[in-house]
């Protein structure tokens, strides 16, 4: 038992690297990381990279306490904001991104910044049969708001007509809403998770996407659920993520998030956004992207 309270067989998998965990924002995603490590199988992959893999862990962030934003290395929040923002535009083209020094999604985009029917897309237009187009994101919110019980409140982005014209199929193909005592859930599918690179990303985008959904319809954050399906860490992050297990997550207490309040959903602006306070983090740990 560490001081915290963490008992070793909370967290097998960095009790076995002599790792013992205070509690924090970064525990469950680092016993998830050594776990691969240490029993991850070994996997060939669509890039040619390599990859050590588990299937299907599910990671918990009670939004109440504070925003998961990892501490044991630096999260770019900037990307995590335009990202999300960009999503919620229904934007298919790299360009806004660039023009906010946003790099993330240029390698997989062409000449001319087109993605194709990714996320965004997916989200916002959703092609319906009679030509029109579907807004899921406002029907979710509608739905949030008028019939909160609702078991159907789910976001997809697995739209498996169009996934042979996306320059990625997605890779958090889709979340669900669940209110209870006035507190919005959200439980988002991984089906294929960068645990190095892209995980803090989605875990951050989530968490915020859930506070501003719980804003637009008037409803308390409750907790993010992350589900993740290959999760993988590529042969070429390895040292990497020794670095960051080697990096002790000391006492730092979760971040927090201000969020200003937005008339709708398509209203938030960067500035609107700011998960810096509390934010006490170890430096940046650059790695490839697997392209
Ligand atoms: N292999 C792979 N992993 C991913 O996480 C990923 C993809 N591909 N393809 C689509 C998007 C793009 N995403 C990315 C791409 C790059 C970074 C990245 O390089 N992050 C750096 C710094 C970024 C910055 O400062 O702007 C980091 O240190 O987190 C993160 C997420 C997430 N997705
Ligand atoms: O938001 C994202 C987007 C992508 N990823 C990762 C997961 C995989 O490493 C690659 C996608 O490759 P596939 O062969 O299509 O699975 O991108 C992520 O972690 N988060």
């Amino acid at each position: 038992m560490s001081e915290d309270g963490n008992t070793s067989d909370e967290y097998p998998h960095l009790s076995r690297l002599g790792l013992v965990p205070p509690a924090g924002v970064d525990v469950a995603y680092e016993e998830l990381l050594a776990e691969v490590l240490l029993d991850g199988a070994v996997k060939t992959d669509r890039t040619g990279t390599g990859t050590r893999s588990v299937f299907a862990r599910q990671l918990r962030y009670d939004l109440t306490v504070g925003f998961p934003r990892i501490t044991t290395k630096f999260v770019a929040m900037k990307a995590v904001k335009g990202e999300l923002l960009w999503f919620l535009r229904g934007d298919m083209n790299a360009r806004w991104l660039q023009e906010r020094g946003i790099s993330i999604w240029d390698e997989w985009a062409d000449a001319e910044g087109e993605l194709g029917p990714i996320y965004g897309a997916q989200w916002r237009s959703w092609p319906a049969r009679d030509g029109g187009t579907i807004d899921q994101i406002a029907g979710l919110i509608d739905t949030l708001r008028r019939d909160p019980d609702s078991r159907r409140m789910l976001v997809s982005a697995w739209n498996v007509g169009e996934l042979d014209r996306m320059a990625l199929a997605p890779c958090h193909a889709f979340f669900q809403c669940y209110v209870a005592d006035g507190h919005l859930s959200l439980q988002v599918y991984q089906r294929s998770a960068d645990l190095f690179l892209g995980v803090p990303f989605n875990i951050a985008s989530y968490a915020l996407l859930t506070h501003m959904l719980a804003q637009q319809a008037d409803l308390e954050v409750g907790e993010l659920v992350w589900t993740g399906g290959d999760c993988h860490v590529y042969n070429n992050h390895v040292s990497q993520v020794r670095q960051q297990l080697s990096r002790v997550p000391a006492a730092y207490p979760f971040p927090r998030l201000r969020l200003e309040r937005a008339e709708s959903i398509d209203a938030y602006a960067m500035e609107d956004i700011d998960a810096s306070a509390g934010y006490q983090h170890h430096p940046t740990i650059k790695a490839p992207v697997a392209v």
